[in-house]
């Protein structure tokens, strides 16, 4: 279980002529959930959008499943088994629940050793989603924000990725969906599916991830276990202002 699964090397990103990123090096086992962390505009979003090839001007590599993808369109990058939610929800508003859930069907994929990847049906996510079990039928612009947010995991699930970028899962909802977003990525971390996500929300990336990197204007500048970072005053306090 051990298996590295991405690994980042010296990851540039632009927006224009505004360089964003510098030489990002990171690395995620499988299983394993990592925490981007850092102020607003530290670059977490931007990190999540390199990695799926969103963000045109960039550099460096970025190897997953055993393939470089670094030039690979966000496309080939979903079929090779990287899913990504957005900050902002994407659903198909005038869809139902269920058939939101349909359009995401992807077939399942294997591990780089061969040995089968996790694979979703409809029903085996509406056991870690309970709330939208109840509202299959309704369309999705009568639902909340929070669980609008829901069902864009639920429905990046059906595409069975291997890797998930969650970009700021607990921003703006409300506690209880918050509580079943830390719920949910722990029961994907079961079944051996890998997570980056960006947060600012330390107590919330504490009771999900694993490790965390810290980012400050586009740079690394701490790596470490949850823990450590946790225990770490004076890192907590200068970089993430908690
Ligand atoms: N589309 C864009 N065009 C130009 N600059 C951008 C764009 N998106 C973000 N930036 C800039 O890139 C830097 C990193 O932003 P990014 O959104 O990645 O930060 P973040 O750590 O995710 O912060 P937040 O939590 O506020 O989203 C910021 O200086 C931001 O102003």
């Amino acid at each position: 279980m051990d298996e590295l699964l991405l690994e980042v090397q010296g990851l540039n990103a632009w927006y224009g002529a505004a360089h964003i990123l510098f030489g990002l090096d990171l690395q995620v086992r499988r299983g394993e959930v990592v925490a981007l962390m850092g102020r607003n505009g530290a670059g977490k979003s931007t990190t999540l959008k390199t990695l799926m090839g969103l963000v045109a001007r960039r550099s460096g590599s970025v190897r997953f499943m055993g393939r470089e993808i670094a030039r690979a369109a966000p496309h080939e990058r979903a079929r090779l088994g990287l899913g990504y939610v957005p900050e902002e929800r994407r659903i198909f508003t005038d869809l139902t629940v269920l058939e939101n859930l349909q359009v995401g069907r992807q077939p399942p994929r294997k591990w780089p050793g061969g040995g089968a990847a996790p694979s979703w049906s409809v029903d085996a996510l509406l056991v870690l989603f309970p709330n939208l079990a109840e509202m299959l039928q309704r369309r999705a612009d009568r639902m909340s924000g929070g669980e609008q947010q829901m069902l864009t995991v639920a429905r990046t699930l059906m595409g069975n990725p291997c890797l998930v970028l969650l970009d700021e899962p607990s921003e703006g909802v409300a506690p209880a969906i918050v509580e079943q977003m830390a719920q949910m990525i722990l029961a994907l971390k079961r079944q051996g599916v890998s997570i980056v996500l960006s947060e600012q929300n330390l107590p919330f990336a504490a009771w999900v991830a694993d490790r965390a990197y810290v980012l400050e204007k586009g740079q690394i500048c701490y790596a470490a276990s949850m823990g450590e970072l946790v225990g770490n005053d004076a890192v907590r306090q200068q970089y993430l202002g908690v």
